[in-house]
């Protein structure tokens, strides 16, 4: 968890720009709406000096293996109302054989709301009640680990062992909002010469 990676001002200007959309789930090439999965609005962030500027920070935060083959994907910004949710899934795509989201920046831009925190259900809480004013340490309604929303702050981890495998242990999902707006902005890195490993 990163905190205070991005100032209001710049939340302000990307969050007038977006041009939102029914969210899709994704699998390789298709796409389709699909409530069961995903409620929520999204908005591509067209390329200004803004989201130039967060991409290029992002990509000298962290390259994959200082990799030289990593893009940043364009700019995703996802807003939830009451009830949006995102269910558990890996944001790597297991359709694709050239290419994938090697790691994800996961930055929270309004947490006017109550719940909506990211849950890692395969990842153990630490006990160390530092941690509570970024985790959930109240509230067992779900196992595992939740990152609470908290704007301005970046949750950011990586989607591959470093062989290259998927890793599984960073299933996650938005956990429903209960009252009020979560707006999040995702970052991906993309590491075009990725290919599945020959072992996993
Ligand atoms: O909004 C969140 O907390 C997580 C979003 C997410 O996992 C995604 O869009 O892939
Ligand atoms: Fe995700």
């Amino acid at each position: 968890m990163y905190d205070r990676v991005l100032r209001s001002e710049l939340t302000q200007s990307i969050l007038s720009e977006g041009h939102f959309e029914t969210s899709k789930v994704y699998h390789g090439k298709n796409a389709h709406v699909d409530s069961d999965i995903r409620v929520s609005e999204s908005a591509i962030l067209e390329q200004d000096e803004v989201t130039r500027q967060i991409r290029r920070r992002a990509r000298q935060f962290r390259g994959w293996h200082g990799n030289k083959t990593v893009a940043i994907q364009p700019l995703k910004v996802q807003r939830y109302s009451v009830n949006g949710y995102y269910s558990v899934h890996y944001d790597w795509d297991g359709y694709v054989t050239e290419g994938n989201r090697v790691a994800t920046f996961m930055i929270y831009l309004v947490d006017s709301c109550t719940g909506g925190g990211t849950n890692f259900p395969r990842l153990r809480r630490p006990v160390d009640s530092r941690w509570c004013s970024i985790i959930e340490c109240e509230d067992d309604e779900y196992p595992g680990l939740t990152f609470k929303p908290i704007a301005g702050s970046a949750v950011f981890w990586e989607n591959m062992h470093s062989n290259g495998s998927f890793h599984r242990g960073v299933r996650h999902a938005s956990l429903p909002v209960k009252s009020g707006e979560k707006v999040g902005l995702n970052i991906w890195l993309w590491d075009h010469a990725w290919r599945p490993p020959l072992v996993e």
